[in-house]
Formats: C-alpha cells, sequence, structure tokens
C-alpha cells in the first residue's frame, strides 16, 4: 500500500495528498506532519516502512469539507485520492486514483466558495519585448477571459482581477518572480509555478478554439493576442487537471483590453473602500450598502459592474433605463419571485465537471420554475430587461427531466440511495419492492415462528451490522427447533439465523446493492442528459443575476433617495446636492443625524477645487463622494444626489493618508511620495484626481513646495478633474495664479472656544485651521490645550514679523540645459528593435562620440 501511495505522492509533490482509507482521508509523512500543524489534528505513528515507522495523521471522510475549507483558506491545494477498484475482488490494495485537485483559484464545492465572491486563477506569462499575456477564469462561472498588458501594468491588473490563484512559468526570470511574490504578500493569492511547456502559445489557442468550438478566434478579437494564448495554455491545462476532466461548460471568451475599463487602482479601490473597510473588513462599505440581492449570483454580478465599470457608457446607460423601469413597482414582484432560488451558475458548473449533488438539481429545478416565472413577469419594452426575459426562457425540457428522475427530497448524496424518483425506471422500483417489502415479510416470520416453537417473546430484527436474526432470550433457550443455527450471543439473549431467512437476507441485501448500484447509473445518465443543456442554463443563470443585481439598484435608488445621472459629451462633473452614501447611512444608524448635502462644479473652465477647512469638517467624505457618485454612474447606478450631469470618465486616482505599509518597507512619506508620483504619471484630462493632505509626511516646507508643484502639474499639465484638499493655508493663493482652480472650504462656526462643524462646502478659502478646538473635542488634557494655544499665538506673531512674499507658484528657472541633452535626444531617437547589430555597433560608437564633444 505504502508503494502505491508513493507513487500517488510522486505525481503531486507539491500538494497534499488525502489517501482514502475506509472512513478516512489519510496523510503521510511531510505532508501528515503539515496537516497536523495547520488543522490542529493529531500526529499518528504506526507500521513500518523502509525500516521507519509510517508518520500519519487522518481527517474522517464525512468531515472533509471542513479541513478542505481551512486548508485553503491557508493557500494550501489538496489532491483527493478515492479507492476506485473493487474491494470484494481486489488482490492487494484497493486501486486508487486522483479523482480532483482541490486549490484555492479552482474551487467548486458549494460549501468552499464565498456565495459574494468568485474564486479566480489567473496565468500570466512573461512574454517577449516587456508583453505579458493573462488568462483568467472562474471555473464555477465558466467565463474566459484574455487580455495583453505592458510589463509595468502587472501590479494594476492583478489588483483589478483579484485572483485566489496565480499561475507562472518555471522559467520567468528572477526579477520577475521576485515581483510576484511581493503581489502575493500584499494581496495574498497563492502563487504555483506550472512547467515552461504549459505555456505554449500553439497550445493555447488549440485549446481555446477547441473550448469554444470555433475554427478561429476572430468573432471574439483575439486573434493576435498570442502572449495571453501562451497564458490560456497554462490556465486550462491546470484547471483541467485540477478538475480531472475538460472543462465543458467554459464556453464563452471575453478580451479586456486596459483602455475600456475605468482605470481603478488598487489605492483607489481601499480608499474608497469599495468592497473592503481601510481596516480590511466586509461592511460598511459602498457594496455592502449596494448589495441587497437575493442571490449569490446576483451579488457576484454586481460586485463586478461596481469593480469594472466601463469608459463607453452605453451599457450603464442600459441599466438606468432598466432601473427607470423597475422602479415602477416591478422590482418588489420579481424579487419576491428571486428570493430563494438557487445558485443556478454554480450548480451548472458543478453540472458540468459532473459534481452536482441531488439537492443542487432539485435547486435548480425549483429555480427553472422561478425562471419561467420571471420572464412572464417581465413583459416590458425595456431593451436590456426584455434581452433578460428572453435569456431567462428554460432550455426544452430540463425541468421535466429533472422533475421525472430526482426524489422532491432526495438524500445528500447518490452514495446514500434514496435519490431517485420513484416511476423512472421500473427495474430500480421492482428492486426498492424487494426492500419495503421486508418489514411485512419479517413480521409474517416471527407470527410463525412464535406458533411453530411457541416462544411467545420471539422477535425477528435486522441490524446493519450482523443482518437478519432470530432472537430467543436465555430462558426459552430449550424450545428452539433444530433448523435454528446460532448468529451471535449476548448477555441474556441467543440470536439465530434459519435456512428460510438466510435467504431472505440474501435476495434483500443484494436489493439493496443492486438498487444503489441501479441509482447511481441512473444518475450518471441525468447528467449525461444535462450536458447538452449547460450552456442555456449558464446563460440562464447570468440572466437571473443580471435581473437580481438590477432590482437591487432600482430597490437601493428608492430606499435611499437617489436620482438617474445623466451623461453628457462635454468633459465636467456636475452634482447637486450630492451625498456620500455610506457615511450618510452610518450616520443614520449611529446618531441618527442628517447628512450634509454638497454641490461639485467642475468643467473645462474649473478644474481645480482647493479644498480648506478644519480637521473632522469633512473634506474626505466630500472629496470621496465626489468620486463615488462618478464609479456609480458609471457601473449603471442611480446615485445619491439630486441631480448629475457627468463628462467622459478615464480613471479615478486617489492619494489619501495611509498607514505605513512595513510589510514592503516603505514609510509614509515614501508611499505617498510614490502613489502621488503613479498619479502625475497616469492622470489624463478625463482622469478625476483626490489628493488629501499631499506633503504632510514630512517637514512643513518640504510638504509645502511639494503639494505646489504637485497642484501645478496637475493644474497645468494633467489638467484632470481635481479635488485637492489641504492644511497648508499658502496654497490658497494657488488660484490666484492659476485660472482653472477655484478655492473651497468646509464650513465651521465657533462659539467661544469650541467649534461647530456645519459640513457645508462653501466658495473661498477657509479662515483658519480650529486644529487645537479639535483636538480639545477629542478629550485633549486642558494643560496641553492651554500649552498649545500659547505657542500658537507665539507662533502667529512670530510669523507676522518675519514674513517674507514668497512666490510658491512661481515656475522654476528655466532648467540649464543638461550636459549630456545631445546624448540623450539621441539616444531618444534610437529604436532597438529596428536595428541591425551592425547599425547598433555603429549607433555606440556616435553616442561615444557625442559624449567626448561635450
Ligand atoms: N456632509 C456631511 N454631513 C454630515 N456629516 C459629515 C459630513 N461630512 C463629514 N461628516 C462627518 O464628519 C466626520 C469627519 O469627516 P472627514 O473625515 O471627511 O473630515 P476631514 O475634513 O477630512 O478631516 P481631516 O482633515 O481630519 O482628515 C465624518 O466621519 C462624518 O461623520
Amino acid at each position: 500500500m505504502m508503494a502505491q501511495y508513493l507513487a500517488i505522492k510522486a505525481q503531486h509533490p507539491h500538494t497534499l495528498v488525502f489517501y482514502r482509507m475506509g472512513d478516512f482521508y489519510e496523510l503521510f509523512y511531510a505532508d501528515a506532519e503539515k496537516a497536523a500543524r495547520l488543522l490542529d489534528i493529531t500526529l499518528t505513528k504506526r507500521g513500518n516502512s523502509a525500516g521507519e515507522p509510517v508518520v500519519m495523521a487522518g481527517v474522517p471522510f464525512h468531515s472533509v469539507e471542513g479541513y478542505l475549507a481551512r486548508l485553503i483558506k491557508q493557500g494550501e491545494s489538496v489532491a483527493i485520492c478515492e479507492q476506485v477498484g473493487d474491494v470484494a475482488t481486489s488482490k492487494g490494495p484497493v486501486e486508487r486514483k486522483v479523482v480532483r485537485v482541490v486549490t484555492p483559484g479552482t474551487l467548486t464545492d458549494t460549501e468552499l466558495l464565498n456565495d459574494k465572491s468568485e474564486a479566480i486563477l489567473l496565468a500570466v506569462h512573461q512574454g517577449s519585448r516587456h508583453r505579458l499575456g493573462l488568462a483568467w477564469l472562474s471555473v464555477t462561472q465558466g467565463a474566459l477571459q484574455l487580455a495583453e498588458c505592458a510589463a509595468d501594468e502587472l501590479e494594476a491588473w492583478v489588483a483589478r482581477i483579484s485572483p485566489s490563484e496565480l499561475l507562472f512559468s518555471a522559467d520567468v526570470t528572477p526579477v520577475f518572480a521576485q515581483r510576484l511574490k511581493a503581489m502575493r504578500s500584499a494581496a495574498s493569492f497563492s502563487l504555483t509555478e506550472r512547467g515552461e511547456w504549459q505555456f505554449d502559445s500553439g497550445l493555447g489557442l488549440r485549446k481555446l478554439l477547441e473550448q469554444l468550438n470555433s475554427a478561429t478566434l476572430a468573432a471574439w478579437n483575439a486573434e493576435e493576442l498570442v502572449q495571453a494564448h501562451a497564458a490560456a495554455a497554462a490556465l486550462l491545462t491546470y484547471a483541467e487537471h485540477t478538475q480531472g476532466r475538460a472543462l465543458s461548460h467554459v464556453q464563452s471568451l471575453q478580451v479586456q483590453r486596459d483602455d475600456e475599463l475605468i482605470d481603478l487602482p488598487v489605492t483607489t479601490r481601499r480608499n474608497l473602500e469599495l468592497v473592503q473597510t481601510l481596516r480590511g473588513e466586509d461592511s460598511p462599505t459602498l457594496f455592502s450598502l449596494l448589495d441587497t440581492c437575493m442571490t449569490g449570483m446576483g451579488s457576484r454580478m454586481l460586485k463586478s459592474w461596481l469593480l469594472e465599470p466601463r469608459r463607453e457608457r452605453s451599457q450603464a446607460l442600459q441599466r438606468h433605463d432598466a432601473i427607470a423601469t423597475l422602479r415602477d413597482n416591478l422590482w418588489q414582484q420579481l424579487r419576491a419571485s428571486l428570493k430563494g432560488t438557487s445558485d443556478v451558475e454554480r450548480i451548472t458548473a458543478r453540472i458540468a465537471l459532473r459534481q452536482v449533488r441531488p439537492r443542487e438539481l432539485v435547486g435548480l429545478k425549483q429555480s427553472i420554475e422561478r425562471a419561467a416565472q420571471l420572464s412572464t413577469q417581465l413583459t416590458v419594452s425595456d431593451p436590456l430587461l426584455a434581452e433578460v426575459a428572453a435569456s431567462m426562457s428554460p432550455p426544452d425540457g430540463c425541468y421535466t427531466m429533472l422533475a421525472r428522475t430526482i426524489k422532491d427530497e432526495p438524500a445528500a448524496l447518490v452514495r446514500d440511495g434514496g435519490v431517485i424518483a420513484a416511476g423512472l425506471d421500473a427495474e430500480l422500483d421492482e428492486l426498492r419492492a424487494i426492500q419495503d417489502n421486508c418489514d411485512g415479510f419479517l413480521l409474517e416470520l416471527e407470527v410463525k415462528e412464535r406458533a411453530r416453537t411457541g416462544i411467545a417473546n420471539l422477535r425477528v430484527q435486522f441490524n446493519k451490522v450482523h443482518g437478519f436474526y432470530i432472537e430467543i432470550t436465555q430462558s426459552q433457550l430449550d424450545k428452539i427447533p433444530a433448523d435454528y443455527r446460532r448468529r451471535q450471543t449476548l448477555k441474556n439473549a441467543e440470536r439465530f439465523i434459519t435456512p428460510e431467512l438466510k435467504a431472505f437476507e440474501d435476495k434483500a441485501l443484494s436489493a439493496q446493492d443492486r438498487a444503489l448500484a441501479r441509482e447511481k447509473w441512473l444518475y450518471e445518465q441525468l447528467l449525461d442528459q444535462l450536458q447538452p443543456h449547460v450552456g442555456a442554463l449558464t446563460r440562464l443563470a447570468r440572466a437571473m443575476a443580471s435581473l437580481d443585481a438590477l432590482c437591487a439598484l432600482a430597490e437601493r435608488s428608492l430606499v435611499l433617495n437617489w436620482c438617474r445621472p445623466q451623461f453628457t459629451r462635454e468633459p465636467g462633473i456636475e452634482i447637486t446636492q450630492g451625498r456620500h452614501p455610506v457615511v450618510e447611512s452610518r450616520l443614520a444608524e449611529t446618531t441618527g443625524g442628517s447628512f450634509i448635502a454638497n454641490d461639485t462644479r467642475l468643467g473645462p473652465k474649473q478644474r481645480m477645487q482647493v479644498i480648506t477647512g478644519p480637521n473632522m469638517g469633512g473634506k474626505s467624505t466630500y472629496m470621496r463622494q465626489v468620486a463615488i457618485i462618478c464609479l456609480l454612474a458609471a457601473m449603471g447606478s442611480y446615485v445619491p444626489a439630486q441631480a448629475c450631469r457627468l463628462g467622459p470618465m478615464d480613471a479615478i486616482h486617489t492619494r489619501i493618508g495611509a498607514a505605513d505599509d512595513l510589510a514592503n518597507a516603505q514609510s509614509t512619506f515614501m508611499l505617498e511620495m510614490t502613489e502621488a508620483a503613479q498619479i502625475l504619471h497616469a492622470a489624463t484630462a478625463n482622469s478625476l484626481v483626490l489628493m488629501d493632505e499631499i506633503g504632510r509626511g514630512t517637514s512643513t516646507f518640504d510638504g509645502l513646495a511639494l503639494a505646489s508643484g504637485i497642484a501645478a502639474h496637475l493644474h497645468d499639465k494633467s489638467q484632470s478633474f481635481t479635488l485637492f484638499a489641504t492644511h497648508y493655508f499658502e496654497l490658497t493663493e494657488f488660484p490666484a495664479k492659476h485660472h482653472a482652480a477655484v478655492n473651497v472650504h468646509v464650513s465651521a462656526a465657533e462659539s467661544g472656544t469650541d467649534i461647530v462643524f456645519l459640513h457645508e462646502i462653501q466658495p473661498g478659502p477657509a479662515s483658519r485651521s480650529y486644529g487645537i478646538q479639535v483636538a480639545k473635542l477629542a478629550g485633549m488634557p486642558t494643560g496641553v490645550v492651554n500649552h498649545a494655544r500659547h505657542a500658537l499665538t507665539a507662533l502667529e506673531n512670530q510669523q507676522t514679523l518675519s514674513r517674507e512674499q514668497v512666490d510658491l507658484f512661481e515656475a522654476p528657472p528655466a532648467a540649464q540645459a543638461p550636459m549630456h541633452s545631445a546624448v540623450e535626444a539621441a539616444v531618444g531617437a534610437l529604436n532597438p528593435d529596428a536595428m541591425s547589430p551592425r547599425e547598433a555597433l555603429d549607433a555606440l560608437y556616435q553616442l561615444k562620440n557625442l559624449q567626448d564633444k561635450l
């Protein structure tokens, strides 16, 4: 047996092998030690193999899901090795085989998956010329996605795709491998290395065509993406390897191009608390507020809309139209029908993978019935809803097939029997009848034997271990007939069997085994018959999910009093009485206070607001609310405002104070500057940029100087729509010299030495900063507050005396032409890809000459 185990283990060296032995999955040697540590289970030693005791640990098979979940959460993968041979006929150890490999990115078990998020498997191929190929999919969703990007964009892509597991080739460069590891520690996905031969673009193209059952990828615009094909090869090979079969349900492909989506960098997702709070919790976030979906698939769809808003706005417009239609009462009826529907998307994937459980099929049957009901409720002219209704008409015959085949309340597992409905199969019905007649036969036999032996308390019974028997108490033993054979002795009784009872037992037990085998066979038949419907069921699932997400948005818009946004061709952001939805609902829940709504006007002539005002005044809230409103509109939702008109948008960038990133050895200031630099490089005239107190991580002068430089760059070069909150009063002079910038401030009122926040955005700069009043509010000891007041007066007096007029915004003197500019210009003109080795050598000599002349 150990030889068999070691052969299997050799094929799965990096995976924990769960080796089935009777009612347990056993782990051996290093696997056992690791599992004992991770799962806190007992390590034992048994027997001997190659002169050493075998170290092992085991988990009971019926509770394996819980253990798997814990291991996967810790980033481990597990190969499930089952007995596939027949125990009765096997000589030596029963044949065993790895039937599937459970890994973080390829989970399909409902128990192991989070309802509201996908487990995504991503393969990254390091191609030539700094191009990377990406391919990803969620096995339970069956939608393949491809993309190619420049090498330096990988972090942003990975952050957006948010994989649970990332595959990379064994031959990537060490620097690339290092980058992947850095990303892993930031986002906690597992990294899986695969043989380089699996990242083959020819293989990828073949596999994609096979999967899509097509002769070309032209229809998907994916023909040229050779690097992505290579990634797809590794992705599909690995996914098939883990499932132990081809993924027949993966029938759709989508190519993502980086200029199609509104760029939401990692920092933006974090700072806007889209799906996680800054503390890493699931709520309160924008998503937790939005997600009132009735089904897990609806929630997942909604999340993908939120995190992947498109620049092109026709889809968002369609959703706005659909929400407008649903708001007329329809949403309530529809949600009532959606309530309690099963996760058709995941069930369908599990049908394709032949892992589906009987009760899931009952759920599917009921959901198909609901879908039919929903599509009749959806007789509206709205194009998107009409499309949803059309996709929801159930595949022909599917419902009847399920209804005829599966019992209404089947057992949890096929191996337990009691799954297939009566009346489907005559043979099964007959085998079941034999078992059902059992009770009657036993009663009859009991009466007969009592009469024959004259033993009044004689009992005929059955138990799983000993089978059928006649039980006679000690005192009556002298009355037993000659044909009674002893089966078992108890303290006060003996158990016997007779030839007649034995014959019945054989028949009944074999009927039970045969019925079970027949049920398994019929179940497999059903899975075969369901396979052709997988495509239609996937469409139905996606339609239901979209409808659920749209209904949730309609419900939110009514309950939270949101309005329909308008899109304009002209650039600009015009929000009337906008609110921050999460802060607003938190306020209502906690203090019952009402949120102060604010207007925002940004356009070509007024691109930047310099925002000042006291701490706690509401600057961050205001800036975030603008970004959230833009994002909600772009995803197709209504928005928390009275009115809203938005021009085109390509990105939302945010630089908002963050804690030290100790894991990556970056100080607060370094992080602040890195993030700001990234924004300055990426932002365009159609981007929204939020800058919150930039420069505060260093000395006042350095910080102020940097902040003014950054503001000038955003105003003059990027020309982005910018909200720039600052505590540097000097910056309120910025708008005087920059025509497209204005001062606004959050209002506060003083009463005596205290301060009252009004949270209103008003034109003009703030008059002062109220830092000391806020510290007092925060419970700072009176001594410290008095000391600070005194020190502040002294500082202010000193500054007035020595104030020299410094023009912060004066353009720097034209930088002297650097010594090597001619060399730089020549280097800039080179195109290495287009040069022959000879030309490259000549160019090198020319450069050397140039430098000598300088
Ligand atoms: N418009 C508003 N209406 C009602 N309450 C608000 C509003 N804006 C902010 N608040 C409340 O004030 C608190 C502080 O807001 P916020 O963090 O935006 O202030 P801030 O000006 O950015 O402060 P700091 O400068 O210290 O970062 C919020 O948590 C919220 O409770």
